[in-house]
């Protein structure tokens, strides 16, 4: 079988936001041989983010497709919009893979707004999607043929790393891990900066030492072989500060009890998520 990086292959990119920028700028980058389509309603801003020194085609309504079909759609609309989204672009996607990222929508509910000819499966990547780091787990199920797969691999690789999950169960609640998970830590940096704010530096100060906190700890995460347990005892002298830190951080009704609530909520919220589409 080809690879999917020898094929040429055209792809309509729907919604050209946060993910849907990132994805459309990655694959340009590093898919020379996909064509790109992107539609969002507002084309100046699409225009603007994806800059003007690139081969991608921007249109701004269905119209603007004409009768072109596509081998591949993400779909990367908010999970409200996601079905009738589908169903709008359906003329143009008659025997599409279409990848849906669109958080808690079924599969079962997206496979309403396609033809049967089109085949549907569902990735969920992160943010980081930006700068090529993101991990992206995907979900298709038994009917989804190999070369599919391998396409949605190759699209998601633009991105960062990906990995298969065994069931849809498990994609929502990735979603309230690997989806959700910047945010955690985004939250984790604010929150550090206003601490050393607190204690006596500027913000500028305090603003640059949390951002490079997760900057060197993340590169330690990437290419040291040691266990984030095995790091943390590294940076922890006995009697020292970190272990006075940690004392309180890691309290049981401190940070474990709360990155526990955390993962639980956004995982009901998955659910909830899941339920309403459905
Ligand atoms: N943000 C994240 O970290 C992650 C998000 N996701 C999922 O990705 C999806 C997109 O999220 P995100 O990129 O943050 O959202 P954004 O709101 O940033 O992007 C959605 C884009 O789609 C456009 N849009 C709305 N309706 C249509 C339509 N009918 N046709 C074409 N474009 C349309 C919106 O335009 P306008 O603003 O004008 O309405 C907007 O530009 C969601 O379903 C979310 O669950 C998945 C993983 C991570
Ligand atoms: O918050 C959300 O619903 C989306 C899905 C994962 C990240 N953002």
């Amino acid at each position: 079988m080809m690879s999917p990086a020898s094929k040429r292959r055209s792809v309509l990119l729907i919604g050209c936001g946060n993910m849907g920028s990132a994805i459309a700028l990655a694959l340009q980058d590093k898919a020379a041989n996909l064509d790109l389509t992107v539609i969002d309603p507002d084309e100046e801003r699409t225009r603007q983010v994806l800059g003007s020194q690139n081969k991608i085609k921007v249109v701004n309504d269905w119209a603007g497709l004409g009768s072109a079909q596509f081998d591949v759609c993400i779909l990367a609309v908010k999970p409200t919009s996601a079905l009738e989204t589908l169903v709008d672009a359906q003329q143009n996607l008659q025997a599409s893979l279409v990848i849906s990222i669109a958080a808690g929508v079924p599969l079962a509910k997206l496979q309403q707004g396609v033809t049967n000819r089109a085949r549907v499966v569902r990735v969920m990547p992160n943010l980081a999607a930006i700068v090529r780091k993101a991990i992206s787990v995907g979900y298709a199920d038994g009917a989804i043929s190999t070369e599919d797969r391998e396409l949605a691999e190759f699209v998601f690789g633009a991105i960062g790393r990906f990995q298969w999950l065994k069931s849809e169960n498990e994609i929502d609640l990735a979603t309230a891990v690997t989806g959700s998970g910047p945010g955690y830590v985004f939250s984790f940096v604010q929150h550090l900066q206003h601490a050393a704010e607190q204690i006596g530096f500027s913000k500028e100060t305090a603003d640059f030492f949390a951002r490079q906190i997760i900057i060197g700890a993340a590169g330690l995460l990437e290419e040291d072989l040691r266990s984030p347990l095995q790091l943390k005892h590294a940076v922890t002298s006995p009697h020292g500060t970190t272990a006075a830190g940690l004392a309180e951080f890691e309290q049981e009704q401190a940070m474990p009890r709360v990155i526990r609530q955390t993962v639980a909520a956004a995982a009901a919220r998955a659910k909830e998520l899941a339920t309403e589409q459905s």
